[in-house]
């Protein structure tokens, strides 16, 4: 799912007093804030990898990170790239947030953001979202409700469709469709990979995922109606039938009622729409208002992982190359099927998927809001109600000392393509590195943390591995990679990723 770091916070929530008086005496939203700030005492080093941080009082300097306004407005196209440049490789910072230009806690320290996120409902945070996002998911969906009960009940209603197991059954329906998706892009000469991963992973969400039973015409209409709601996500969020938010309200009906019309059909398949509608009733608005989430939830967001895999296969033609001879002993030993025991025994493909999703950041920052007075643990600032913090995934991820690990010690065997050594280097190989397991379990969130855990994690691995997959057996990749990646509302390639893909002889 998309976040908007780059919206206007609800009024009673947001902390009260000016910038001005912020820099002049203890601020409502840290309490600790009267400390000097030392900022090289919060700073990430590389040992916090391994030693993840402990009661301490130094760690509750924060850094100020509060940048020029004009540099704040960075967060409206790249609020990933904006949290990291508050953070500035530290634990905490203090930064300006939304159009109504508020303080806000940015944390990256990955101990601390386990912690608050995993006992989130208990410690009285709550995600917190702008009205536009509360509108068009719809107050009784699994990411906005208040109610720690119903999102209990949600999850253990939902949850079994993403299960392991429940997605290995899924995983025939999503080699199928991958498949002849891939096959259709491969009969142009070029096509777009952001829109075509777009429709791609539209089809599996709500053929194989939700069963909507909905052939190409209805598919592709969906997905249309499908952008014009998420284009409505962007602020200011004025309701007029001309406006963004007015035409996304539009589609929402629109979308609205043909779940509704899924929910009262009688023969309904076994599966979570179905679900939903036996402990919510079919015109409940629990019921309609979650299948929307979880089209919102799996699709952008899958898309856009998927799309920058393609891009990184393109950059680095050896581990295409590598992909293709793992796949090949696969297929000899377990045939063409993705079963459990196949996807078991491709390693480098399961490590190319989480590489892509370590250097993706698809969702690099989630929003919330304490509703109580709350001490960050692990010896971080305090938080009074009402303040609102950033757990910014993109900062933790890039400072993971796991990935400059990995360049140093290519380097130092002489790699060829070992000359940046940076984060950002595309390495699937230091996931198979056991000395660095540690590390890149504590930094590496890319489904989130804790009571929010990403429910379609499973799914979403399922269909990046089938993707690999279906390339490495079958097809050579290249692509348009001189192009920019704005971050919002999800990131994007700006020039929609021309590709080129072609049928191996051999295939
Ligand atoms: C690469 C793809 C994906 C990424 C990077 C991703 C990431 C995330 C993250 C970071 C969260 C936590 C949000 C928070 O803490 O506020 C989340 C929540 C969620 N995701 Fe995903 N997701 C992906 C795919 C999917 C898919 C395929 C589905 C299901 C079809 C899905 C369903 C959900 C749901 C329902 C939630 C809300 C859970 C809750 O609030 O309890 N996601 N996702």
């Amino acid at each position: 799912m998309s976040l908007g770091m780059g919206q206007p916070v609800p009024a009673h929530h947001k902390c009260k007093h000016s910038l001005r008086l912020q820099q002049q005496r203890p601020s409502r939203c840290l309490i600790n804030a009267s400390k000097p700030v030392i900022t090289r005492v919060g700073k990430l080093e590389p040992h916090d990898a391994v030693a993840p941080s402990t009661a301490s009082a130094v760690d509750a300097v924060v850094h100020d990170g509060r940048l020029p306004f004009l540099q704040t407005l960075l967060q409206f196209a790249k609020p990933n790239a904006y949290a990291q440049k508050v953070l500035a490789g530290h634990r905490y910072a203090w930064g300006k947030m939304g159009l109504a230009y508020e303080d806000a806690l940015f944390v990256a320290d990955p101990a601390a953001a386990r912690s608050l996120l995993t006992a989130e409902w208990q410690n009285g945070i709550r995600t917190e979202w702008p009205p536009t996002f509360k509108a068009l998911l719809g107050e009784q969906s699994i990411s906005i409700l208040q109610d720690p009960q119903l999102h209990s009940k949600l999850r253990q209603v939902m949850g079994p469709t993403f299960s392991a197991e429940a997605v290995a059954g899924l995983m025939p329906g999503v080699q199928q469709t991958v498949a002849k998706h891939v096959g259709r892009w491969a009969q142009q000469d070029s096509f777009a990979a952001y829109p075509a991963a777009r429709l791609l992973t539209f089809d599996v969400l709500v053929n194989q995922a939700l069963g909507l039973g909905m052939d190409d015409d209805e598919l592709a209409h969906f997905a249309k109606v499908f952008k014009q709601w998420g284009d409505g996500f962007m602020p200011p969020g004025i309701d007029l039938p001309f406006t963004a938010f007015g035409k996304g309200m539009a589609a929402r009906r629109e979308m609205t009622a043909r779940v509704q019309q899924s929910l009262r059909d009688p023969d309904l398949g076994e599966g979570v729409v179905q679900r939903l509608r036996d402990e919510f009733g079919a015109d409940s608005q629990v019921a309609s208002d979650n299948v929307i989430v979880l089209m919102f939830a799996g699709y952008d967001t899958t898309s856009s992982a998927i799309t920058y895999m393609l891009n990184q296969l393109a950059l680095n033609p050896h581990v295409l190359e590598q992909m293709r001879q793992e796949q090949a002993a696969v297929q000899a030993q377990h045939g063409n099927q993705l079963t459990p025991a196949a996807v078991a025994a491709m390693p480098y493909t399961t490590a190319v998927v989480k590489e892509t999703l370590r250097t993706a950041q698809v969702i690099g920052y989630v929003p919330r809001v304490a509703t109580q007075a709350l001490k960050v643990p692990g010896g971080g600032p305090e938080l009074q109600s009402g303040c609102p913090f950033i757990v910014a995934l993109g900062a933790m991820a890039a400072s993971d000392p796991a990935a400059a690990a990995a360049a140093v010690s290519a380097a130092g065997q002489g790699s060829p393509d070992s000359q940046a050594g940076t984060v950002q280097d595309f390495r699937p190989e230091r996931w198979l590195q056991p000395e660095l397991a540690k590390s890149l379990a504590l930094h590496q969130a890319p489904f989130g943390m804790g009571a929010h855990y990403c429910l379609g994690s499973q799914l979403a691995m399922a269909e990046l591995t089938a993707v690999l997959a279906e390339l490495a057996r079958s097809y050579s990749l290249t692509a348009d990679t001189d192009t920019d990646w704005p971050d919002f509302p999800i990131k994007r390639p700006a020039n929609g990723l021309p590709c080129t893909l072609r049928r191996l002889a051999t295939a």
